[in-house]
Order: C-alpha cells, then structure tokens, then sequence
C-alpha cells in the first residue's frame, strides 16, 4: 500500500488543467466494441481504472495501439466473446466499476454478455437490476450462475422496446444504450440519466451511424441501424477534478487558475461551490478563484442551513459531496451535507474530526459541518483513503492542515486523479509519494 506524506499549510498558486473525465473515458473505450472499424480516442485520462478498461479491451481481442498515454486507438475486428466468461476477465473486471458496461455492446453485437461483480469504490449498494431489466425489455434472456456471481445474457436477436427505468442510473443507461442502437426497431428511455458523459456517449454513437434523439433529455429515443462504423471522440475535462480543485484553492487560501474547464458542461457545480462563499472569476473557460482568507456559507433566502445534496444530473453529482464537506471546515457558517445515493461515503468524516473539524455525522446520509472559519487550524495526522473521492477529500485536507500528514492506501486516489502529486506538487505543493 502506497501512501502519500504531505506538509501542510503551503500557499498554491498557478494554473492547472484538468484531465479528460474517468467517468466518460469509461463509457466511449466500452462503445468500440460496437464496431469492427477503428475508433480514435483522446484526452485520455492516464489513470488506474481506465488503464484496467483498455487492458480489458486488449484482452477481449481489440487491437489497441496506444499512440500516447492520452491517445489511443481501438479495433474489435477480432473479438472473443467467450472471453467474459474467463476467471482472468472475471477478476480484472471486479477491480472498477467500468467494466459493467462492456455488457452492453456485447450484446448488442454478439448476443450475449457475461456480466461479472463490477468493482468500484465500495460506498454502499450499486445494484444492476436498471441495467439487467433494460437488456430484458430488449430481448435479452438472464440467467445467474450463482457460483461465480456472474451474470448470463443471451439474445438471438434485441427488438427496441419502451422503458421507463427504476432510477437514472448512469451506467445502466449507458449500457442499455449501447445494446438497443443495433435493434430492431424503436427504443424509448424514460428516466434516462443525462450527464454530460452520456451526451457525449450518444453523440459519439451518432457519429458512428446511430439514430439517437433526446440526447441531453431524460427522454432518448433510439431507431436501430443495422451497423456502426469508426469514429474520433475526445474526452470532456473531467468536472470531479474541476470541483476538487475548487475545494483545493478555497482550503489552501490559494490562487489557482483551473484552465479549459469546459463551463458549458459544469451545470450546477460552481453555484455549488459559490454558496460556501467561494470567489471565482470565469475567464472564457478558465475558473480564475483568488486567495481568499475567509469564505462564508450562505442560507437560504428564509436564513436557514444551507443543504448541499446529491441528485441525478442537472443535479449536483454525488462524487463532489465529499469534497463540498471538507471545503466548509474551513467556511464560516453551517451546512448541512446530504449524500442521498450512497450510504457509505461519509463515513471518512471521522478523520476530519480526528484533525480537528467540526462535524456532526447525524445518519449514514447526513453530515451538519460547523464552519468556524480558520479559528482553529485543522492538524495533520495519519490517516487512509477509504474511496477515490473521499481520499482526495483527506488529501485538500491535508494540504490545508498545521503540520504533517500520512495518507495511507492512496491506490483509491490514483484510481481517479492523474498524477496528482505531480500536479499539485507543480502549484507548490510538498507531497511525498512512499511507495
Ligand atoms: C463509472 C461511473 O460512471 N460511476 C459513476 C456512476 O456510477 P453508477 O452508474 O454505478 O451509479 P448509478 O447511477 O447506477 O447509481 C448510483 C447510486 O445511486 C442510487 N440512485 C441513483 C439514481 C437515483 O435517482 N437515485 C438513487 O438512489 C443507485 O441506487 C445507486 O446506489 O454514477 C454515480 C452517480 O452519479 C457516480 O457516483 C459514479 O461515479
Ligand atoms: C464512485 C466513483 O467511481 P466508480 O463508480 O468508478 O466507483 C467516482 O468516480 O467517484
């Protein structure tokens, strides 16, 4: 387990780009499959868990050539199909949460689909039923093989169906969209999510001869074609990191330039972060956030707690809770922090308080964060990263806090965050990586 040794209470100051985004990266490398010609893909975030999808793809049979660490290009004119029934995919694919949506275009090009226990950060339940009912309204016949938790699809043929799914789920549309643009017919999906990613998603599938409409809506409508062809796409910026470095620049009193953020596709994340009473300056698409000394939450209109939660796109993403939550430790004012999707990813709040912050864990769910402005310093302390997310959460922290810090088990940040000591380091940042 690698750790991260970090001094705290260094000013930042300089630009940073971010990478392309881990969560669409994983969404298009999963749609070559669903043709035999070639597809180039770049800004390709150089990190764990999309490293894991490429591999994964190789092994499945596509020819890969990987130009640069940010770009690659994909060709499945050689598949095995079989392949997903192996122990090997079976055990690469239980190491990130990704490899779900291989199921999909195997479907729709193969007729079947072997869907083992996705991995992932472990931040309570993450059921597939959207996915798998989405794949049986298309046809599909589900079979479980109890004995190594895999999950069978089989379908002669996939007729487009109506849906209305259970809940927007991201992935699970993401899979059920690449299974229906190559069936029979028309496919309607109601309650679709309809993030950024899965926009690109359905333009890239567009531009490889698919018939999507509503794309941006919860409502997507699917003609199906009988082949698709090869395509260039490049990653969006990757909004967690924008977020993350907000968070950063706030802590760490610092000046920081975030450049090429791609503001069309933030939605609600800088409001977000504007009602802890964080400066920013949008400077064509750099975020501009000046040093501030202090930053103040506001309340609603009627003077109450402000209450930050999570909700399916145009909502705030929940993967930016964590970070919100450390941000207004060091806020003046209240707020109330609501992980509505996921019951475990709070439980990391424990080492804030370790480190001093004011913090009530109320439920699994809800966290009240008692800003008192930078009254009490927080204090490094040893500490390990439970998910991507949250450890990134520890590492603002760390930076933020008097002295000294360990973050242990930082294979979770890197799972997500390309080179982030590097980076950091080059804003003037001091982080050790001990191997
Ligand atoms: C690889 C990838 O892209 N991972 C993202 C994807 O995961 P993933 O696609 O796995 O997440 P889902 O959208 O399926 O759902 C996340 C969780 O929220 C619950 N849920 C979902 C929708 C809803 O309206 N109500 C509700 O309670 C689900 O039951 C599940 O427990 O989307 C999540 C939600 O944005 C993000 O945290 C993950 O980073
Ligand atoms: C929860 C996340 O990732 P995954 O779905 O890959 O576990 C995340 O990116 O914050």
């Amino acid at each position: 387990m690698a750790s991260f040794y970090v001094k705290g209470g260094v000013e930042l100051k300089g630009e940073i780009v971010p990478q392309g985004a881990k969560n669409e990266a994983l969404q298009i490398i999963s749609a070559v499959l669903l043709t035999k010609d070639k597809v180039t893909i770049t800004n390709i975030p150089d990190i764990v868990d999309v490293n894991l999808q490429i591999e994964l793809m190789a092994e499945i049979g596509v020819k890969v050539e990987r130009i640069t660490r940010h770009t690659c290009t994909f060709q499945a004119d050689n598949i095995d199909p079989d392949y997903l029934g192996s122990e090997a995919f079976r055990k690469k694919s239980a190491r990130l949460r990704g490899s779900v949506m291989i199921a999909g275009p195997m479907l729709a090009r193969f007729g079947k689909a072997y869907v083992p226990k996705p991995g992932g950060d472990k931040i309570g339940r993450r059921r597939l039923d959207t996915h798998i009912i989405g794949f049986q309204k298309l046809g599909a016949r589900f079979n479980y093989e109890d004995t190594n938790s895999l999950m069978q699809l089989t379908a002669s043929k996939l007729r487009g169906a109506y849906m209305l799914l259970d809940e927007p789920s991201v992935t699970g549309t993401a899979n059920i969209v690449m299974a229906a643009v190559m069936a029979e017919g028309i496919t309607t999906i109601y309650n679709a999510a309809c993030e950024p990613y899965l926009q690109q998603l359905c333009n890239m599938l567009n531009r490889m001869g698919a018939k999507i409409s509503g794309i941006g809506s919860n409502l997507l409508t699917i003609e199906g074609v009988q082949k698709l062809s090869g395509t260039d796409h490049a990653m969006l910026p990757d909004m967690i990191e924008v977020g993350s470095f907000i968070g950063l620049a706030a802590m760490t009193q610092s000046e920081l330039t975030i450049k090429n953020v791609g503001l069309s596709c933030l939605g609600i994340i800088p409001e977000k972060f504007m009602q802890l009473g964080i400066q920013m300056e949008f400077k064509g698409d750099d975020i501009f956030i000046p040093a501030q000394e202090v930053y103040q939450i506001q309340t609603f209109l009627d003077g109450s707690i402000l209450t930050v939660s999570d909700h399916p796109w145009p909502g705030l993403t929940p993967d930016l809770l964590s970070i919100i939550l450390v941000t207004a430790t060091q806020a003046i004012g209240s707020v109330l922090i609501h992980q509505k999707m996921f019951e475990s990813r709070l439980f990391f709040v424990d080492k804030l308080v370790d480190m001093g912050a004011q913090i009530i864990l109320c439920d699994p769910h809800r966290a009240t964060v008692i800003g008192i402005g930078r009254k009490y310093a927080l204090h490094g302390i040893t500490m390990s990263s439970p998910d991507i997310r949250a450890g990134v959460a520890l590492l603002i922290a760390a930076l933020s806090a008097d002295g000294y810090s360990t973050i242990q088990n930082i294979e979770q940040i890197d799972r997500g965050y390309q080179y982030i000591d590097t980076r950091l380091n080059n804003l003037g940042a001091d982080i050790q990586r001990i191997a």
